[in-house]
Parts: structure tokens; C-alpha cells; sequence
């Protein structure tokens, strides 16, 4: 069983397989699904954004005005001829949020408690046509980087769980280290492999190294596929009903129906009917300061992605921790005073959050199930010699098993006549046994 999940591994690979990842694969190219209303401009609150990128590829192509649906866009201000050419980092204002309304049924402007985006902050708002930014290596790297998973873990949720972590904390460390290793697996997934042909592919030593090595973060993973699914499906009588208008009928009618198809289809019903149980949460004495302070800590991780150096790495950080915050609010809704009884009320943005979300997730399950089990093997072929042992370099474990070894025999061997036994077989001095 995946643990604290009503799934087993293998039930979750074939649902994933058969049932859900096709569909989302679909789904997502929808024009519904396609867009993502972001602020991508770094205003990090915490450091002076220093991450540079190193590849073309972090920064992400803005969408030309003919290009995304006409209920997205602010009816009262055009674009700016800007804005017609795919950009390098250069936010654009061009979205109008009220529209939200209107297009959505039942849509209005609810804050996420979870979450620190202002999304009544229009002018620096952009949209982003997904399909043209996949999440892939972009070469963000090195300190900025580091740093942010650092303070993510440090600050925010502590890395090693120890066992006196309470069962809501862990949840939180695992939705973050679930969510890092599928970040992990889509750059392993689409790596540059060669900069000077511009040759992408798969970089199996990558995905071993970071993500298969270590069971656990193969663990969380599917922990945080099956929460993120959960949200889903207890929403599924909303998203349901929702109005998928982009102003393309068609386009939109197949949404809703891949939509509901996907939220209840009677193999995912029949073989995982409760993916995870959010019951079991908040159940103590202190569950709503709980909740408060799980909260506070996801909206500082939530505004993090602020820091995030590189433009598209942080489009999809936002994205899908945006999509957690989603599936954090339709489990616990809606606030820390837990009024359950409120009716749930999402942003299209948040929609799309989590089935984008949701759809990065299966993809990451569906490539660690298929090189899982032969990996070891196919990166022993694959891996470059120089990763292999050099011999001219010193191996620091042998070294300082070594070297006390032969401190010992060098003080024996200088000291005969203090360790000299006269118990020793034919009157050896110790040291010679040594
Ligand atoms: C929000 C965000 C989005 C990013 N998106 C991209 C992207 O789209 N493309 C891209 O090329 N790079 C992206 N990066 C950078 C990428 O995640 C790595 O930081 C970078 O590739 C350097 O990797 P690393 O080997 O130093 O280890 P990192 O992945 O940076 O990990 C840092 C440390 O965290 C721990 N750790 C690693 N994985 C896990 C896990 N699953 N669970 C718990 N602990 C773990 C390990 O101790 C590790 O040493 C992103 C970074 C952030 C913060």
C-alpha cells in the first residue's frame, strides 16, 4: 500500500496506465487547460532574485494575442504589439481576472487560504500558453536553486520526518518531496544531451541518481499523485458542472466530457475509490492551530516560488504548488476555523492548476513504473567512463578505513618490547601477528 493511501502501488500503476493518464494527456492540450494566468515577474520578498539560467530554454514563450480564448482576455485593454512575439522573460500585462466570472458558472473570486498569490494584482499578470513551456531540463542550477529547496525543506517543512512528527507534518513533507521528484523525473525525462547539437532525450543516470536511489522519494511521489487525485474526485460533482467556455463549443465540450469521464470512471471508482483519506487529519486537541500553522507554512512555500531564478522553472513551481494549494483547500476547506459546511468555490485558475498538476504527476508515475524495475541494468550501459572508479584518485572510504589500520601497525611495529607476549604461538612479538 502506498503508505497512508487506500491504494496499492501496482492498482495505481495500472489505473494510471489504462485510465487516467490518457486521459489527461487530452485534456490538457484543451484550450481550457492550455492557458495559465501567472505572474511571472521574480518579486521574490525573501532574496534579490540572482538565479541566472543558463539555456534559452528557462525562460518562457508568452502567448500572441490571436492566440488564447477570447472570455480569457480584458475586453478594455488591447495587448501591446509587445506581446505578439514570443518573449524572453518580459511579463506582460494583459489579462483582466473579472472575466473569471463571467465565464466561469458559479466562479467567483475566493481567496485560497493556502495559497499568497494576489490575484487581484491584473496588470502583472501574463498568459502562458503551456503546451509551447513544457517542464523539462532548463539548466537552473547551482546555488539558487539549492538554496530554494533548502529553505522549502528547512523552513517550511522539515526533511527527515523523525518519528515524533505529527501525521499532518509528514503529510505536508511528502506533498513537497513528492512534488520535487516529479520535477526531478521531467528534467531526467527531457535533458539536453548534447548543447552544441541542441539534442534532447532522456537521461536515465539522472533519474536513477535523484529520484529511483532513494525509495522514499519514489514513495512520496505516489502519496502525492493520490492526494492531488482525491481532491479531484471528492470535487467531482462541482468540476462536473463547471462551464468550460473558451468560446470554442467544441473544444469545450470535449472538456467537460474528458473531465467527467476522468473524475468517474468506473475502473478508477471500482479499483481506487477513496485514493486518500483526509478524515484522519486535524483529528487532536490542537487540530485547528494545527491547520493555521500548516497553513502559514504552505503560503511561505507558496510565495517562495516568487524566488524561483529561472522564468519557466518558476511558471511550473507556481503552477503546481498552486495545484497542491488547490487540493490542500477542496480536502480542508475552506479556512483554519474549519467551516466545512461552506460550499466549495474554486478559480479557473486553480482548475487548471490541478489538472495540469495532475497531469505532471502521472506522467512522472507512468515514467518511473516503466524504468523502474530495469534501471540499475540500462544505466550501467549508459553511464560515461568517467563516471567509473578512477584509479589515479584516492577512495576516501578505503582511505579512512586505511589509514588508522596502519597507524595501529606502525605504533605496534615501533613499540616490540611493550607488546610483546610471551602467550604468543612460537614467541612471536604481538606485532608480528598484527
Ligand atoms: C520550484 C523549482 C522548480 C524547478 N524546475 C526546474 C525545471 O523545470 N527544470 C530544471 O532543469 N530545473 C528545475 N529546477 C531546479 C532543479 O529542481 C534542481 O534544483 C537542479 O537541477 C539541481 O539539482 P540537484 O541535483 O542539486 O538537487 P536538487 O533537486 O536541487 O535537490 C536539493 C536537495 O534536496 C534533496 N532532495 C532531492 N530530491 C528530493 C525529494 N524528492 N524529496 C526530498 N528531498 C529531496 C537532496 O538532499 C538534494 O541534495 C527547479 C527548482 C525549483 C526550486
Amino acid at each position: 500500500m502506498v503508505e497512508d493511501c487506500c491504494c496499492d502501488y501496482e492498482t495505481v500503476d495500472s489505473i494510471n496506465e489504462e485510465v487516467l493518464h490518457p486521459i489527461l494527456q487530452d485534456l490538457v492540450k484543451l484550450p481550457f487547460f492550455r492557458y495559465f494566468k501567472v505572474k511571472l515577474w521574480c518579486d521574490c520578498p525573501f532574496w534579490p532574485d540572482d538565479g541566472m539560467c543558463r539555456l534559452r530554454d528557462c525562460s518562457v514563450c508568452e502567448c500572441p494575442e490571436n492566440e488564447f480564448p477570447e472570455p480569457f482576455k480584458n475586453p478594455y485593454s488591447g495587448l501591446s504589439p509587445d506581446s505578439m512575439i514570443c518573449q524572453e522573460g518580459k511579463p506582460q500585462a494583459a489579462v483582466d481576472k473579472t472575466l473569471d466570472n463571467k465565464v466561469f458558472k458559479g466562479w467567483v473570486e475566493t481567496d485560497n487560504p493556502w495559497t499568497s498569490d494576489d490575484e487581484t494584482d491584473n496588470n502583472e499578470m501574463t498568459y502562458v500558453n503551456l503546451q509551447l513551456n513544457p517542464e523539462r531540463y532548463t539548466g537552473y542550477t547551482g546555488d539558487s536553486a539549492r538554496r530554494i529547496w533548502d529553505s522549502i525543506y528547512k523552513e517550511n517543512c522539515p526533511k527527515y520526518p523523525s518519528e515524533e512528527l505529527c501525521h499532518e507534518k509528514k503529510v505536508l513533507y511528502k506533498l513537497i518531496s513528492g512534488l520535487h521528484s516529479s520535477i526531478s523525473v521531467h528534467i531526467a525525462y527531457d535533458y539536453l544531451l548534447d548543447e552544441s547539437t541542441n539534442s534532447w532525450g532522456q537521461n536515465l543516470p539522472l533519474l536513477y541518481d535523484r529520484v529511483l536511489k532513494y525509495p522514499e522519494r519514489v514513495q512520496n511521489l505516489y502519496f502525492t499523485y493520490l492526494f492531488v487525485l482525491r481532491a479531484a474526485t471528492k470535487a467531482a460533482d462541482y468540476l462536473e458542472q463547471a462551464e468550460y467556455n473558451t468560446g470554442n463549443p467544441e473544444d469545450d465540450l470535449k472538456t467537460q466530457s474528458l473531465v467527467k469521464q476522468l473524475l468517474y470512471h468506473p475502473k478508477l471508482r471500482s479499483a481506487c475509490p477513496k485514493p486518500f483519506d483526509e478524515a484522519k487529519l486535524w483529528k487532536g486537541e490542537n487540530g485547528p492551530e494545527l491547520k493555521q500553522e500548516i497553513q502559514k507554512q504552505f503560503r511561505n512555500i507558496s510565495a517562495i516560488m516568487d524566488c524561483v531564478g529561472c522564468e519557466k522553472c518558476r511558471l511550473w513551481g507556481k503552477l503546481q504548488v498552486l495545484g497542491l494549494g488547490t487540493a490542500l483547500k477542496i480536502l480542508f476547506s475552506v479556512d483554519g476555523d474549519n467551516h466545512l459546511n461552506q460550499p466549495l468555490q474554486l478559480q479557473r485558475n486553480e482548475v487548471i492548476a490541478l489538472f495540469n498538476l495532475l497531469n505532471r504527476l502521472s506522467e512522472s508515475v507512468k515514467f518511473v513504473h516503466e524504468k523502474g524495475s530495469s534501471i540499475e541494468e540500462v544505466i550501467k550501459e549508459q553511464r560515461p567512463p568517467t563516471v567509473q572508479k578512477d584509479a589515479s584518485k584516492p577512495n576516501l572510504k578505503l582511505v579512512l578505513f586505511v589509514f588508522p589500520v596502519n597507524v595501529a601497525v606502525l605504533f605496534f611495529a615501533f613499540t616490540p618490547h611493550k607488546f610483546a607476549s610471551s602467550d604468543s604461538p612460537a614467541g612471536l612479538p604481538l606485532r608480528c601477528r598484527v
